[in-house]
């Protein structure tokens, strides 16, 4: 029966398959006694044979579709599985303990994660905790009988549905097969969203009910325009959809006339259009949609798609492909920011009540700055090798700046005394995305060389809102006036120093904000790939003296969110 679910529309496009259901299933059981231990012990070697040719099959898809590289994470699994310290230990216990398989493998696990997380000062065993957690969870699925999801197996189009997915899980999608995906949860701004945009799939979020409204294999249509989900469409919707597919393809291809042309408004003033991205492999998105630069270089996801921390060599190569393939346009690379939603199994972080407000970016790297230096002379290395700009994210104070910036300096002066060629031109900026940072803004304008807004961040914490709670998006106003009050007084004290602004949050793509952050005076517009040619279309048409009279009006006389936003559209054709 035909269903329809409203969600946030997290990513455009629109797309029709069948659903993929990535849910992760019920691995509960219960501990008994075995009488027949070697019976017991047979049922254990065939969940481990079964759960050997999962991870076979699985690394041979992953060296297909995502390179050899990101397929030996798998190696590791299979060598658990093959070591006889741990299948040794399983079998004991149900010998001697007389316990089911499923209680022995869990016991064996607990002990061998609990004792590698406790090397402390041995990353690579630390590394080695989260292996061995996903290998027992196969094992005991096959114990079990039950499937895990396995989505570097998909081979036919599909909509991935889940409840959520972590930045992880969408870096594994393969774009070939998942034409869009569908969660229960998460904001615009959530990391998975914000992937998906990378990605060019379209994605709807927070639907609250997906997971629970459709089957593994029923037909799904997703419009992540308007955030509109169809379960079991008719013939009519689907052809309705079709249409709508096929419109929004046109206007997509009346925009790609743009992609060489430079981004001027109306009154004949230039703006640079930026592009976002989190690894070299999106350089093909923006260099096909016509960006300006790379305004925002997410390196926590080199991190994050690694089996452990990048070696500076490995740095070194991302960063110099990245700034040699847009040079001489400038790159803005941010030092990592690891934290809140975003972790690295193989560096575990403390459990926090309030993640996003805890161990994150710029606060990690000034403890462990041994990954913090490895990276500023990866970075460093790179700068010879085009326009390199560095940025530090989720400053809150000008000491924090201070301390990264004489981190940055000593590691430069080492190189520099080795005989590294380097620039001698790189700016240093920050993130602006705490309010303390903003409301000071005036203060840092004096140490830093530029600011990159990061309303994605900015908005969560002035608004008290987390940026992917669905339940509390109502309270996630990016044109609400504190919000533009807080921009404009970035803008303005960064001028009064002679320095540039830029925004990188997704505000910088909205094209509602858009007219508002011309008319405040915003240098640098950077922005999902996929957003930037219908951004230099937009501006074509504003000039920024009325655009200066809208904000101004929509930061002293209006009063909400939605009143800005109806001022624009009223204005704004
Ligand atoms: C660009 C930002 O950083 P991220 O989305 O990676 O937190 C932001 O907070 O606006
Ligand atoms: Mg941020």
């Amino acid at each position: 029966m035909t269903k329809e679910l409203q969600g946030i529309a997290a990513s455009d496009g629109i797309a029709i398959a069948k659903a993929y259901m990535l849910v992760q299933p019920d691995l509960s059981f219960t501990k008994t006694t075995v009488e027949d231990t070697a019976a017991e012990a047979a049922r254990f070697d065939a969940a481990i044979e079964a759960s050997n040719s999962d991870f076979t099959l699985i690394r041979a898809k992953a060296a297909e579709s995502l390179g050899e590289e990101e397929a030996q994470v798998f190696d590791a699994h299979m060598m658990i599985l093959a070591d006889p310290e741990f299948t040794g230990a399983v079998k004991s216990k149900i010998e001697d303990d007389k316990e089911n398989a499923e209680q022995a493998l869990s016991d064996v696990s607990s002990m061998f994660i609990a004792t590698f997380e406790a090397m402390t000062d041995n990353a690579y065993m630390q590394e080695r905790a989260a292996d061995v957690r996903d290998v027992s969870q196969r094992v005991l699925s096959h114990l079990l009988g039950v499937q895990l999801p396995n989505p570097a197996l998909i081979d036919e189009e599909v909509i991935v549905v889940a409840h959520d997915l972590t930045p992880s899980d969408t870096a594994q999608l393969n774009k070939k097969y998942v034409k869009a995906f569908v969660t229960d949860i998460g904001g615009r701004t959530a990391h998975s969203a914000i992937m998906a945009r990378y990605l060019e799939i379209p994605a709807v979020v927070g639907t609250q009910e997906i997971t629970n409204s459709v089957k593994n294999g029923q037909l799904l249509a997703v419009d992540g325009l308007t955030g509109k989900v169809v379960v079991d469409p008719e013939a009519d919707e689907q052809a309705k959809l079709k249409q709508e597919a096929a419109d929004y393809a046109a206007q997509k291809a009346e925009w790609a006339q743009l992609k060489t042309a430079e981004t001027v408004t109306a009154d004949g003033k230039h703006f640079d259009l930026a592009a976002n991205i989190g690894t070299p492999k999106d350089l093909d998105g923006v260099l096909a949609n016509g960006a300006e630069a790379v305004g925002l270089y997410r390196t926590e996801f080199l991190y994050m798609d690694s089996a452990e921390l990048p070696s500076e060599e490995d740095q070194f190569q991302a960063y110099k492909q990245v700034v040699e393939t847009m040079s001489p346009k400038p790159v803005v690379v941010r030092t990592m920011d690891i934290g809140g939603d975003k972790h690295l199994p193989y560096m575990p972080l403390p459990e926090e009540m309030n993640p996003f407000l805890g161990y994150r970016a710029i606060r990690i790297s000034l403890d462990r700055q041994e990954i913090f230096r490895t990276q500023l002379r990866a970075l460093l290395r790179a700068s010879a090798f085009g326009k390199l700009r560095i940025m530090f994210p989720m400053i809150a104070t000008i000491q924090e700046f201070e301390a990264a910036k004489k981190i940055f300096t000593e590691e430069k002066d080492k190189l520099v005394a080795d005989g590294v060629k380097i620039s001698d031109d790189i700016q240093l900026g920050i993130m602006i995305e705490i309010p303390a940072a903003a409301v000071l803004a005036d203060q840092f304008a004096k140490h830093v060389d530029f600011f990159s807004i990061g309303t994605n961040d900015l908005i969560q914490y002035t608004m008290a809102a987390d940026r992917g709670n669905e339940h509390v998006s109502y309270l996630y106003q990016p044109y609400n006036p504190s919000i533009l009050r807080l921009v404009k007084h970035v803008i303005d004290s960064a001028h009064a120093e002679g320095k540039w602004v830029g925004m990188c949050g997704e505000a910088a793509g909205d094209p509602i904000m858009v007219p508002l952050l011309l008319g405040l005076g915003l240098d640098e517009y950077s922005m999902s790939a996929t957003s930037i040619l219908k951004v230099r279309s937009l501006m074509k048409k504003l000039s920024t003296e009325d655009m200066k009279k809208l904000a101004d009006t929509a930061i002293n006389e209006n009063i909400s969110n939605d009143q800005n936003k109806a001022l624009v559209e009223a204005n704004v054709k």
